[in-house]
């Protein structure tokens, strides 16, 4: 039989595939969907080939149907590639050949979730604006594409106030649970946030202070009891910063800091965040992975990881407000409870949910890799160690007002954010308005993606002279090594910026007075500190090489 006339239909229906569908819309939420149209579309084929046009054996009918099948995919991707490369409206934007044919090549080069290394990479290469990404099935009508945009205005430009952007995909993160934060419509953020911004007042904060010291002194206590052996400081300052997001987001102990247990929470988290470190440019490999492999590690982590959120918020919905010890959790019970009438319950369960998860990655990872580096940094310079004990010496270590106005201490600290960002070393990508924008002197198209890695810019020799140089005074005394401070966004800026930023400044000078008080940090022996930076990974949240230190005691 002549199959001639099959395979041209096959094509039509590649080509039609790719300019009447894919290229409008967006389908990342919509695998399922495409799976079984996909399917569909074969069993009727298959019937018309047997039944209508009478194939003489159903197994020549299964021959057919593949050949056709491969002439579609091969038309699909041909018109897709030829597209992106020649018609897009990006196309004249430089960068990788194949990166603009598929993202798939982004997520390949990332595969050690080494992003924020490839970005600089690329920037040696193609200048400030690259264009990284196709659009795979993340279109939006207008057929985005991802410019990754390197240089200090980009952050304002993205997040500043009055921007005019909106969230990308990679937001739908968590669907169907979503949150303030994990959400891409501009009112519901705006409205979402301000129960975060209430759980985080300075009244709030008051009452957070005295338990963040608490815990603090059981890290101390917890370090102390290993003696003279090295401390694994990533183990610490996961439990120090699980207890703590224990405390202020639930009201709970936690007890990770007295077990020194490793809770599989933690695991999970971890496992969670390495799932959507590589592929957080192309999230539907996610959404794809969540429908057909739930079964696989990364995939049982991120479950992992929803689940004990949930357990974690039951629990507290029993245990009922303790007005004694108040704690962030309410503010989202109580936007829970204002909701009724405007959202079903369901809608509203799926928020509060997202709320929760939202903050324990948020309040805890965060952190963990920022007291991480804060270590490292220590152990490094000890004659910044020393500065910022000359400093803290006479003042109360408790006092949490007096510890944010210590110029070295926080010098110290901004110089460690900026090296090792803690969060969106590389991502957190917006789409650009009906309008476009100015970027320097380019114009960027409207429903653009577009990103600025924070690391690399946190790095620009245009912005910070000697940019790889751990230079404390250069937040204080020493101003001429800033010469751009937009730069400097460890927590994001405008209406999109860190909610916990007070929270998290709090954790880090008072952790690094008390341990410098209390003791010595070098490196353990035979350690190297390379390690660190060796093995860092873009995981959404920076995930530090390890780091081993011994804490040798000091006379009080
Ligand atoms: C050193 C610690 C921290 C760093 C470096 C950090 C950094 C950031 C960054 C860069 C963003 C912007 C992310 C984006 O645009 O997608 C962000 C957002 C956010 N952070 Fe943090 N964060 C830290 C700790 C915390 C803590 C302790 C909490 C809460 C308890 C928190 C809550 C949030 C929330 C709710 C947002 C979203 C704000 C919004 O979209 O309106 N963060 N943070």
């Amino acid at each position: 039989m002549d199959y001639h006339v099959h395979i041209i239909v096959a094509v039509f229906v590649g080509l039609l595939a790719h300019n009447a569908i894919f290229i409008r819309g967006e389908w990342h939420m919509h695998i399922l969907q495409i799976l079984v149209g996909v399917c569909l579309v074969n069993v009727i084929a298959l019937y018309s080939l047997y039944r209508v046009v009478r194939v003489p054996s159903f197994s020549e009918a299964l021959g057919a149907l593949f050949y056709m099948d491969i002439a579609c995919l091969t038309a699909l991707f041909s018109s897709m590639t030829v597209y992106r490369l020649f018609f897009h409206k990006l196309s004249g934007f430089p960068g990788p050949k194949l990166a603009a044919v598929t993202k798939l090549w982004h997520v390949w080069k990332i595969r050690k979730s080494t992003n924020y290394l490839l970005l600089q990479e690329l920037n040696g290469e193609y200048g400030d604006i690259i264009r990284t990404g196709s659009p795979d099935f993340t279109l939006n009508t207008a057929g985005p594409n991802e410019l990754t945009l390197v240089g200090p205005s980009a952050f304002n430009l993205l997040d500043g106030w009055g921007n005019t952007t909106t969230r990308d995909v990679w937001y739908d993160l968590l669907r169907p649970r979503y949150s303030a934060v994990f959400c891409r419509d501009k009112k519901l953020h705006k409205e979402g946030r301000k129960a975060w911004v209430n759980s985080m007042t300075g009244q709030a904060m008051n009452a957070f202070y005295p338990r963040v010291a608490a815990l603090s002194h059981s890290l101390s206590s917890c370090i102390r009891s290993h003696g003279t052996r090295p401390v694994d400081v990533d183990d610490v300052m996961s439990w120090f910063s699980f207890d703590v997001m224990g405390d202020v987001l639930f009201g709970e102990d936690f007890n990770l800091l007295r077990s020194q247990i490793m809770d599989p929470a933690i695991k999970h988290r971890d496992g969670a965040l390495a799932l959507v470190g590589p592929i957080s440019d192309a999230i539907w490999i996610a959404h794809l992975a969540f429908l057909l492999v739930p079964f696989l590690n990364p995939v049982q982590d991120w479950l992992g990881m929803v689940k004990f959120c949930e357990d974690r918020l039951a629990a507290r919905i029993q245990r009922g407000e303790n007005e004694k010890k108040p704690d962030m959790a309410q503010y989202f019970l109580d936007e829970h409870q204002s909701l009724d009438g405007t959202m079903s319950l369901r809608d509203r369960d799926l928020y509060l949910a997202g709320n929760i998860i939202t903050a324990v990655v948020a309040g805890s990872d965060t952190t963990r890799a920022a007291l991480i580096a804060t270590c490292w940094f220590l152990a490094k310079y000890p004659e910044h160690a020393d500065a910022i004990r000359a400093e803290t010496r006479d003042v109360d270590g408790d006092d949490f007002a007096t510890l944010a106005s210590l110029p070295h201490l926080n010098g110290f600290i901004n110089e460690s954010l900026r090296l090792m960002p803690p969060a969106g070393m590389t991502g957190t990508a917006r789409i650009t308005g009906p309008q476009g924008m100015q970027f320097e002197n380019t114009y960027i198209p409207p429903f653009t993606k577009v990103t600025a890695p924070r690391y690399g810019i946190m790095r620009l020799e245009s912005a910070f002279p000697r940019p790889d140089e751990f230079i404390p005074e250069r937040w204080y005394s020493q101003p001429e090594l800033v010469l751009d401070r937009r730069a400097f966004t460890p927590f994001s800026v405008g209406p999109r910026q860190c909610t916990g930023k007070t929270l998290a400044y709090a954790e880090l000078r008072h952790v690094a007075t008390l341990l410098l008080r209390h003791y010595d940090i070098e490196f353990a022996d035979g350690y190297d500190p390379e390690t660190m930076w060796r093995d860092l990974k873009d995981q959404v949240t920076a995930q530090p090489g390890k780091v081993l230190c011994v804490f040798k005691p000091r006379e009080q």
